[in-house]
């Protein structure tokens, strides 16, 4: 099959978006295939945030002549059947109840994107059994039996990255993931999160920490203002001097074994 004929995971034309009385992106355009590893980069209230969960359907778009988008080929959306398909990892926790909830469990939760196994719920043997073999891509088979209240940041961010693998593993979007956790933690986040991109799953990535940037991820995406200012290859666009513009500071970067780093 040849590239161009491949359904885009997302399609976005002419799209806006308003919180509250103001308006936060400005006329995304935007197209990312199936399996494509790609960071968004950006200041603080860039629009980083928003555009994921533009993305998610947890916000909509304003209504305007010319604005498109399209999800996995679909414009419609039914949320829970969305949430099945993409694998979405937010910085928190899904609600106060995962705290009481086993890493499993926790997992298994993400089959019904609820916070915890509420009664009502009829849990199969299969989902159990999808739900171990997400934690074990993980490397968080220890953590199956542990209350996610008692885990660390870094443990917490593996069971629900497992729990959003349950769903899907076509596309994981990750924003900001390294977030509190110690180096040891963020190294191991980024080997597995890098064995996931090599077995085929997309990686969409929204961070601060260069260091995140992972070897497979080719393609950057620069957002000021609540618009895209650049979008291209990573060799092009990872450099100290485009950085230096985006974040109006100087940023020096060196890299080493396909990471990059301040220097
Ligand atoms: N719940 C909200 N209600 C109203 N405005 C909001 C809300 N959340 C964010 N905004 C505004 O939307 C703009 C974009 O915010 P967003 O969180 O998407 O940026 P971001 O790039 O993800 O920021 P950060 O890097 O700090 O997480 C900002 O101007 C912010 O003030």
């Amino acid at each position: 099959m040849c590239e161009a004929s491949v359904e885009p995971f997302l399609l976005f034309e002419h799209v806006n978006v308003a919180r509250g009385s103001q308006r936060v992106l400005h006329d995304i355009n935007l197209s990312i295939r199936p399996g494509e590893n790609v960071v968004i980069l950006g200041p603080n209230g860039c629009g980083k945030s928003t555009l994921i969960k533009t993305m998610t359907c947890e916000i909509y778009p304003l209504v305007e002549p010319g604005m498109r988008v399209r999800i996995f080929g679909r414009e419609r959306w039914d949320l829970q059947e969305l949430r099945r398909r993409l694998g979405v990892v937010s910085p928190e926790l899904p609600g106060k109840p995962t705290l009481k909830t086993t890493g499993l469990d926790a997992v298994v939760s993400g089959f019904f994107s609820s916070s915890t196994l509420w009664p009502n719920l009829t849990i199969t043997d299969e989902m159990r059994s999808k739900a171990e073999d997400a934690l074990r891509l993980v490397e968080g088979d220890v953590l199956g039996e542990k209350l996610v209240g008692q885990m660390s940041a870094g443990q917490q961010r593996r069971v629900m990255i497992a729990r959003a693998l349950v769903r899907s593993n076509e596309m994981l979007l990750l924003d900001e993931p390294s977030n509190a956790l110690d180096i040891a933690a963020q190294r191991s986040l980024r080997l597995t999160l890098r064995r996931l991109a090599q077995r085929g799953t997309g990686i969409l990535l929204i961070t601060h920490h260069i260091e995140d940037i992972l070897p497979e991820i080719d393609r950057v995406i620069m957002m000021r203002d609540g618009r895209i200012v650049a979008d291209g290859a990573k060799r092009h666009l990872l450099t100290g001097e485009r950085l230096s513009q985006l974040f109006d500071t100087e940023v020096e970067l060196q890299e080493r074994n396909g990471f990059y780093s301040m220097a």
